[in-house]
């Protein structure tokens, strides 16, 4: 697909509603998180759409407990020289910046001082693909850095909750939403993507991270 006569109409604007959470690091009631609602315009989502058709998304097997699965979702990495991905024994190679995610890295940076040089995409096909209670809290993960996530299609919910009081508090992204993880999230709260059986349509989301380049060597 040819998308340079797009390209000019990639007009980043303003965003709207902005939901502050506590950001201490280590509250208990209330997850360290900002909300931006409606962060991408419906022209900057369709962008983006069309882009992700064309990204090499992958089911991959994931090792547990010496067990072999296939994970409930589909996925790729992108990111700069030597920002490679690992996880449950895989080392994948960071693929280049595709043109649009490369806008949208930029404007989570010029909007909101959100440093990255990486990216995970997963593609939930529908309600019955899902991501289970973690922490993105990898070594590799620059101390003190947050993690930008960006929602298109489907409105699912993703749920956090504390490690310590399971106090949970459910957010319904809905697409071009930015969920922001500031530090001292990864730390105290998990979150997670549940199932939802009667969801029919798909829904892609995009972990943006700063991580330190070549950590495995
Ligand atoms: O799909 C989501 O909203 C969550 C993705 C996530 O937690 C991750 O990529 O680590
Ligand atoms: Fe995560």
């Amino acid at each position: 697909m040819n998308l340079s006569g797009l390209q000019h109409g990639f007009d980043f604007g303003a965003s709207q509603a902005e939901l502050e959470f506590d950001t201490q690091a280590n509250h208990a009631l209330t997850p360290p998180v900002t909300w931006i609602k409606r962060f991408l315009s419906i022209k900057q989502q369709q962008l983006l759409l069309n882009e992700v058709a064309h990204y090499p998304l992958e089911r991959v097997s994931i090792e547990v407990f010496g067990k072999h699965h296939l994970i409930p979702r589909t996925q790729a990495w992108f990111g700069d020289q030597g920002c490679d991905y690992h996880y449950s024994k895989l080392h994948i190679k960071a693929l280049p910046w595709p043109n649009i995610l490369s806008r949208l890295r930029q404007k989570l940076l010029t909007d909101h001082q959100l440093h990255s040089n990486s990216v995970l995409v997963n593609r939930y096909a529908n309600g019955h693909d899902c991501m289970g209670w973690h922490s993105d809290d990898e070594p590799e993960i620059v101390e003190g850095s947050a993690i930008a996530s960006v929602t298109l299609g489907v409105c699912r919910d993703f749920v956090v909750r504390h490690k310590k009081t399971h106090t949970k508090v459910n957010f319904a992204l809905e697409s071009g939403d930015l969920l922001i993880m500031h530090p001292g999230m990864q730390q105290h709260w998990q979150h997670a993507l549940p199932k939802r059986l009667k969801v029919t349509q798909p829904r892609i989301n995009f972990t943006f991270r700063h991580i330190i380049p070549h950590f495995y060597g």
